[in-house]
């Protein structure tokens, strides 16, 4: 039997995430999500999907200062920025540090501590590139700085009091069992290729539009929308023309995604004169009350309009969603490779068989 799009099938078991599609509720390791975004910090949880345990004081401040120290770039990878083209797409650029940066990472095995290390440098290559593609001075990473507020400092040389609503939306996107992404990376992983080779791969699922690069598509379309009062004509067009509606449906998700509605509550508190806001809540209720092809919005939704009000590129938006994912990608590799078995489906072939090879010479140019 074939299920298209491996819809539904189990590929291992883990104790990383579970994930409820019908009642819309997401734990990390036992916790709901929505507590951690709430009461954790972007190290805390990343430390907790990795070790499976919640750290204590002093473990998380060891922690804390090793992610601090891995933040610099090696110094040959900082020469290769100079050499880019300005207008690249942040995962792509991703994609060329981890490249670098992983055939120069050695060859100690342990997978957590790697982990570690890549994590860590995310923010660092993203600023990097934002600062030297615009022409500014790159700003050095901190160490007495968090993860989250580091980047933003590197970013944007100067802090943000709604620092806290980035990380939190970091809580969020960090991990979500068998996605699409987090597949890619555990069927190069299960090949026993390294760990860069894992995140590069998932990098390339997830800048996909069904995936996370549904984020970038988001603003646009609530920019071509640009107004309430035209949701609905909008919603007939796209049944219409079949087009998808960015930031709604789930492969999983049959009701409302619990990180939507985290980040919705957030917008509203924060951000409730934002244009885009508005638009999207509007979209929201019309295509929900209308049970239209029974979607709901998922965290690409309201993410994408967070991380446009906090000034990010929209360019970079998959990319943020990247930085915070790593953490459940490398926690799946780590726990997949400790009982490895190499993924390799099979298809239903449906070709013709014994069909004649026929010279060059006598092969119809018409068809
Ligand atoms: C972080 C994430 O990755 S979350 C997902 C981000 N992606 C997006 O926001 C892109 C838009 N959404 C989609 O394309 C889909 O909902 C997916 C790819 C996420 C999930 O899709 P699947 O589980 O494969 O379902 P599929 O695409 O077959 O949809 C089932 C039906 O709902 C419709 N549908 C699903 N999502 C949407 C949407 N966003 N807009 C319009 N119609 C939709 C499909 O057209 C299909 O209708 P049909 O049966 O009449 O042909
Ligand atoms: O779970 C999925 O299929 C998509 C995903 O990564 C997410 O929603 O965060």
């Amino acid at each position: 039997m074939i299920q298209k799009g491996l819809e539904g099938v189990k590929i291992c078991e883990s104790s990383i995430c579970y994930l409820d599609g019908i009642n819309g509720r997401l734990y990390y390791r036992g916790i709901p999500v929505e507590e951690l975004a709430e009461k954790s910090t972007f190290e805390e949880t990343a430390y907790f999907l990795w070790y499976g345990k919640l750290p204590t004081k002093s473990e998380l401040e060891e922690f804390k200062r090793k992610m601090a120290d891995y933040r610099e770039l090696p110094d040959e990878a900082l020469e290769i920025l100079y050499h880019l083209p300005k207008d690249l797409h942040y995962i792509d650029v991703l994609k060329i540090f981890l490249s670098i940066h992983g055939s120069m990472d050695g060859n100690d095995e342990d997978l957590r501590e790697k982990a570690i290390r890549v994590a860590s440098v995310f923010p660092t290559i993203l600023a990097y590139y934002y600062r030297y593609s615009k022409g500014k001075e790159l700003i050095k990473p901190r160490k007495d700085l968090s993860h989250v507020e580091n980047f933003y400092y590197m970013m944007f040389g100067e802090r943000n009091e709604k620092i806290r609503l980035l990380e939190s939306a970091f809580i969020l996107l960090m991990e979500q069992d068998i996605n699409a992404s987090t597949f890619a990376a555990l069927v190069i992983a299960s090949t026993l290729s390294d760990l860069y080779s894992c995140i590069v791969g998932a990098l390339g699922a997830l800048k996909g539009p069904l995936h996370g690069g549904a984020s970038e598509k988001v603003p646009p379309m609530l920019e071509e929308i640009g107004s309430e009062d035209r949701v609905e004509e909008f919603v007939q067009k796209c049944l219409k023309e079949k087009r998808k509606i960015m930031g709604f449906g789930h492969r999983v998700y049959k009701t409302y995604d619990p990180r939507a509605v985290f980040l919705k509550r957030v917008l509203q508190e924060h951000f409730p004169d934002s244009k885009l806001f508005r638009i999207a809540s509007k979209l929201e209720e019309y295509i929900v009350s209308n049970k239209i092809k029974n979607i709901y919005p998922n965290v690409d939704l309201y993410s994408s309009v967070l991380f446009e009000e906090l000034g990010f590129p929209r360019n970079m938006f998959t990319a943020l969603f990247a930085t915070a994912r790593v953490v459940g990608w490398t926690a799946h590799v780590i726990e997949y490779v400790s009982d490895n078995k190499l993924i390799r489906p099979t298809s239903e072939y449906v070709g013709p068989m014994d069909v004649e090879y026929i010279p060059i010479e006598r092969r119809d140019e018409n068809g």
